[in-house]
């Protein structure tokens, strides 16, 4: 019962977690610098709702059901309440590690009885605070289903379990000819049901489109236990109404994804990334229209980013630029099935774009080693930027041709309050990534960006979130792209799929009016 035992060493801490009376005792060892973050419940006014507690017989109940693979008390389950960006910090005290459909089922029959709520987990890369508890919430983690289930090498489909990490599968179906139809800069550690569950976007949306058309067929656990048997791997199925798209992109409030099945392409065989300067947005725009003109079928990225994450990514992570300073630079990546007629297409485009002046210098490359280097200046934009302290982020889909001026007014309203206001994304999906840094978390910095960025977003018709999901963090935001009709009917779904409210309480969907107390 190591559990036990260590549930009864953390039952100090857990008494801390009930509101901001309560400090957290010191906590001897864990992930560096979790505690110095602060508790999701002291920095917003965010209320905890009327679950249970989690006590020791649960602890021992989950034991008996899987016994050594559950974490209990600190520090041990520390870095599970902690995100990525070390933003917000939950104060769950119980990591269940199950590794089938079968105990998902039993842990969430269990949890739904006794009213105990739960923190579905995959990789812990979110960057909304959807990932991690907001207070006790007892953590369900994904990280032991990490079995591929088949592969199928004439149709291309994978089915797999939900823990299984990103770039594993994508080096498993690489070995058969084939790729993810996603890939993203966190692959090194998020979860495929992760991925799913918030319908992530990443680099390579713009050739093979969303996980809503990739995505197959899921397994779900629903909150009362009852498994939903969707796994189905047909590329066509038009027998009613196509529920799987209510789990993609739920982020873990309507169902625990178990298993996916996943549609992959083939892998290229001829892949080129150039990388380019240009003097103006206006600018970037043009190249983006000219490449996709003269490019077509083999263009498979088109992502920009400003002069300042350039500097960011050179300062903190010693990359150096391999073209000369400019405003903006572009990556473009060709993937086809015939080297010289792409290579041939790509130069085109390239001989006009310098001729033109849309582009005033560049690097091509075609092997995989300085492919990656070229990728690795845009994809660490994210790790960069976190040296610079604490960063506010915001996920925008605008019409392309307004990407920037965002960035623009952000910057001009910010002026001196704001360390770093950077721009870049996949433009080619009409996806900015805003970030905003300051040396630390300031209320008031936060009231200057929001409802700010929101407005600014909602005038455009554009989405503040287009892919990382609303989370923690936005879910107050919703109604700045939805209708009060459509959020009316997603909370109607919620009540119907989990009446009691047990799975990742506080994320998606808004509660009442929240303030964040600074
Ligand atoms: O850190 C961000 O804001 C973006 C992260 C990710 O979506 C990316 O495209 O690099
Ligand atoms: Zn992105």
């Amino acid at each position: 019962m190591a559990g036990a035992a260590l549930w009864r060493r953390g039952a100090a801490w857990l008494r801390g977690c009930r509101g901001k009376e309560g400090k957290a005792p010191g906590v001897s060892r864990g992930c560096a610098g979790c505690r110095e973050v602060v508790r999701t419940c002291e920095r917003y006014a965010v209320r905890r709702l009327p679950f249970a507690r989690p006590a020791e017989r649960d602890v021992a109940f989950f034991e008996r059901l899987m016994p050594g693979r559950v974490l209990a008390g600190q520090p041990e389950v520390e870095p599970f309440n902690v995100d990525w960006l070390k933003s917000v910090r939950g104060c769950s005290q119980l990591v269940l590690k199950p590794q089938t459909t079968a105990e998902v089922s039993q842990v969430l029959r269990y949890c739904y009885e006794r009213n105990l709520a739960v923190n579905p987990q995959g990789g812990n890369t979110g960057l909304v605070g959807g990932s991690v508890p907001v207070f006790d919430e007892i953590i369900l983690s994904t990280a032991l289903m990490n079995q591929i289930i088949s592969f199928d090498k004439v149709s291309g489909i994978l089915v797999c379990q939900a823990g299984c990490v990103l770039e594993r599968l994508s080096e498993y179906v690489e070995e058969q000819g084939f790729i993810m139809p996603l890939d993203l800069g966190a692959k090194g550690s998020c979860h495929i049901g992760g991925n799913v569950a918030t319908n992530a976007g990443g680099l390579r949306l713009l050739r093979y489109g969303s996980l809503r058309g990739t995505v197959l067929g899921l397994e779900v656990v629903l909150a009362d236990g009852s498994a939903l048997d969707c796994l189905t791997s047909l590329r066509k199925d038009n027998t009613g109404y196509d529920l799987k798209q209510l789990f993609i992109g739920s982020e873990g409030t309507l169902g625990v994804i178990t298993a996916v099945s996943i549609l992959c392409p083939q892998k290229p065989k001829a892949v080129n990334v150039a990388f380019l300067g240009c003097q103006s947005f206006a600018k970037v725009l043009e190249t983006f229209t000219t490449c996709r003109a003269m490019l077509g079928e083999i263009l498979s990225a088109y992502e920009f980013m400003d002069e300042k994450c350039m500097e960011l990514v050179e300062r903190h992570l010693k990359l150096s630029s391999p073209v000369a300073d400019s405003p903006f630079y572009v990556l473009i990546e060709t993937s086809g099935s015939n080297t010289t007629h792409d290579e041939e297409k790509l130069n085109n485009f390239l001989e006009r774009a310098m001729t033109s002046g849309l582009v005033t210098d560049g690097t091509v490359a075609t092997d995989d080693k300085k492919i990656k280097v070229l990728w690795s200046l845009r994809e660490r934009i994210t790790e960069a930027l976190t040296h610079e302290g604490y960063v506010y982020k915001y996920d925008i889909s605008l019409p392309v041709e307004k990407l920037y001026d965002l960035v623009t007014d952000m910057r001009a309203r910010l002026g001196q309050s704001a360390k770093n206001v950077v721009g870049y994304g996949h433009l080619g999906d009409g996806n900015l990534h805003l970030n905003i840094t300051a040396e630390s978390y300031s209320h008031s910095l936060l009231d200057a960006i929001e409802p700010f960025v929101y407005e600014w977003t909602a005038r455009c018709s554009g989405s503040i979130s287009a892919e990382h999901g609303l989370g923690f963090k936005k879910r107050q935001f919703i109604q700045y792209s939805k209708p009060r009709k459509a959020v009316l009917l997603m909370q109607q779904f919620k009540a119907m799929l989990d009446p009691k409210g047990i799975l990742n309480p506080y994320k998606t969907l808004p509660s009442a009016p929240e303030r964040s107390t600074g």
